[in-house]
């Protein structure tokens, strides 16, 4: 503010300069106006002076006194008038009495004062200015010149030139170059005691030459201080008594003095409402600067929230299509509120309408029964440690109460403590991929377990086999319960294949294998087919002597089929013989050595019901054999007939 007012002051102070400067040089000017106009006329008296033709019909004129001889007179001074506007010029003699004008012989004398000028301009021998009058013998200010007229060195009178100040002078005092109100020039001259005002004023009546005032000051204080001798900008009343700013200079040659003036009033209201125009100026260009800048601003603000929401919306497109074509959908879980704010897509997954929210509550009563308390664990869990959740489970869709399998990510997070604390994540329909998932497990299973059965026989084969031996065996180990094995051999199958053919070959062992299977009682006993014409069979808890009990059943059962063999053992028809071995653990076992682990336990077992095989078939087959230290010397020297 106070900033704004000193640079104000400034501002004014400038203006001030500017304005007494204006005022100086508008007065210059009209004083050289006045003063070339003077210099003019002085010139134009001194031409006449000089000019020896109208000295010399002037003399001729004088002695003669003939009209004739006016004549080139009069036509002179008429050309005097009309040429250089003079009012009146005319002729006078040396005393001052008038001679002779432009129209014919004039009578009287001259004023006082221009004789006095005469008298002067005929000693001189030059021109006299008579300078502002006014008197009886003209009613207007004039202004008065002499030229003399001389015969040689003889005066002859001279020629009176009255030029009238309204028409000649005192406009050069109007010449102001704005349309101001207030502002006048005006001449003044100091005679005697007195100051006369030798031009109209602009705001009084008094015709010029008539207003006078004493010279120690009267009705006019500028003037007063100018013909006291003050120069240069004169500040005080003017003869209104109004104040005002003036500048007088005098005019070169003459006693004069112009004065020109202004009203403080008109010229420093001009310069107050200019400095407030400007100010008001620099305000409204300041206040258009600031709207403008603060439009810019919010234009730019404005494109760049559009062009962030139009890529929002974009995006956001994109993540809606992205959701349809993945069928994800993303929530918030609000713990605070204990509400999901669901996307469309995770409302459409759930079954809900639209985008919005699932109350908690909502939500648990679409859990699977079966799911809901682990689910509310693992969410409850995640909420509370902050940690991420990776979770599937099964819910009865809201729309039409399917079962449908839902997989959940999730990652807690309060941005930074800025917001209430929330869960973000998305869920997935995955109910297809779960099914996919269970059919390929189904579709696995089965194959691992045709990979465990024997594709003729549909009995365990030898893969199954050793993987039940060697779980059977840690179970037995643990029980200390014995494990016994039979390893069963069709008689003569050879020859059966030979004589019946390898399809009667492959029914025969279908129909021993089913045999064998009947015949088995215990849940966890195993048949396996153990290679071409050999099975096995697996006794968990079985001792030496009751595996024998069941391979006797075995070979019964197998008898019983009664298949027809020509070249078999005996009686015509198919028969087996059994090696059956048992191992105990805790080292009751009826044979000898105790494995240490489950791959010694297997080769023991298999080894030794392989020796009572081969024992059995030594002793005429179509019998079953426990395995003994007999057993073993077959092993080391089997007889040409097992070959
Ligand atoms: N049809 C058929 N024959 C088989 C199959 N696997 C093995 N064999 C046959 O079974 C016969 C077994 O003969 P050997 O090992 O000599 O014994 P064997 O003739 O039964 O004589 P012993 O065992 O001493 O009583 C061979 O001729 C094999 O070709 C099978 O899957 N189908």
């Amino acid at each position: 503010m106070l900033g704004a007012r000193s640079v104000y002051q400034e501002r004014e102070l400038r203006y001030r300069h500017v304005i007494e400067g204006g005022l100086g040089a508008i007065n210059q000017l009209q004083v050289k106006s006045v003063d070339s106009w003077r210099q003019r006329r002085m010139g134009e008296a001194a031409a006449v002076t000089d000019d020896g033709l109208l000295a010399a019909a002037m003399a001729r004129w004088r002695r003669t006194r003939a009209p004739a001889d006016a004549v080139p007179l009069r036509e002179r001074l008429r050309s005097l008038v009309e040429h250089l506007q003079y009012t009146g010029a005319y002729l006078v003699d040396p005393q001052g009495q008038l001679l002779l004008g432009p129209d014919g012989p004039l009578k009287g004398a001259m004023p006082a004062a221009e004789r006095d000028a005469l008298r002067a301009a005929l000693a001189l021998a030059q021109p006299g200015v008579i300078g502002l009058q006014r008197d009886g013998m003209f009613a207007f200010p004039y202004f008065g010149l002499l030229a003399p007229l001389f015969e040689g060195a003889q005066p002859l009178g001279a020629v009176w030139l009255v030029v009238d100040a309204r028409t000649t002078l005192y406009p050069l005092l109007a010449t102001w170059p704005n349309g101001s109100q207030t502002a006048e020039s005006l001449l003044v001259e100091r005679r005697g005691e007195e100051v006369v005002f030798l031009s109209p004023l602009r705001h009084r009546d008094d015709a010029p030459l008539t207003l006078r005032m004493p010279a120690g000051g009267g009705v006019d204080a500028t003037v007063a201080l100018a013909t006291a001798g003050s120069r240069g900008t004169l500040y005080g009343t003017d003869y209104r008594g109004e104040r005002v700013l003036a500048t007088a200079s005098a005019v070169p040659g003459t006693t004069w003095l112009l004065i020109s003036k202004i009203d403080e009033a008109e010229a420093f209201t001009e310069a107050q409402r200019r400095e407030w125009l400007a100010l008001a100026l620099a305000a409204s260009l300041a206040l258009l600067l600031l709207g403008g800048s603060v439009v810019l601003w919010r234009w730019r603000a404005w494109r760049r929230e559009r062009a962030l929401k139009q890529r929002l919306e974009q995006h956001m497109r994109w993540l809606e299509t992205a959701q349809r074509a993945a069928s994800v959908g993303y929530f918030v879980y609000d713990a605070e509120r204990r509400v999901f704010l669901m996307s469309t897509m995770a409302s459409a997954i759930f079954g809900l309408p639209g985008e919005g929210e699932m109350g908690l509550r909502q939500w648990i009563d679409m859990l699977h029964p079966d799911d809901r308390e682990e689910m509310l664990r693992v969410h409850g869990e995640a909420m509370a440690q902050r940690s991420a959740l990776r979770v599937q489970y099964r819910v009865r869709r809201a729309s039409d109460a399917h079962e449908r399998w839902m997989e959940v990510h999730a990652e807690y997070g309060d941005a930074q403590g800025r917001e209430r604390p929330r869960m973000t994540g998305t869920v997935q329909d995955i109910t297809e991929r779960r099914q996919a998932e269970e059919q390929l497990e189904r579709y696995r299973t089965a194959l691992e377990a045709q990979v465990r059965v024997d594709p003729l026989t549909q009995l365990a084969n030898r893969l199954a086999l050793d993987e039940h031996v060697a779980f059977e065996w840690e179970r037995a180990r643990r029980a200390g319960s014995p494990l016994a094995l039979l390893m069963i051999d069709v008689d003569r199958f050879k020859a059966f294949n030979d004589h019946y053919g390898h399809m009667a070959g492959d029914r025969c062992l279908q129909n021993v294998g089913q045999a064998l299977l009947t015949a088995m009682g215990r849940a966890g006993d195993v048949v396996a087919r153990y290679g071409g014409e050999e099975f096995a069979v697996l006794l968990p808890g079985a001792s030496g002597e009751q595996a024998w009990l069941v391979a006797e059943r075995l070979r019964e059962a197998v008898r019983g089929l009664a298949v027809e063999h020509a070249r078999g053992s005996g009686d015509g028809i198919v028969t087996i013989s059994v090696g059956v071995s048992s191992i105990q653990p805790a080292g009751r076992e009826a044979t000898t050595g105790v494995p240490r682990s489950g791959v010694d336990a297997a080769h023991a077992l298999f080894r030794q019901a392989d020796a009572a095989l081969y024992r059995a078939k030594q002793c005429g087959r179509d019998q079953s054999v426990l395995y003994g230290p007999e057993c073993e010397m077959v092993l080391h020297d089997p007889p040409d007939s097992l070959l």
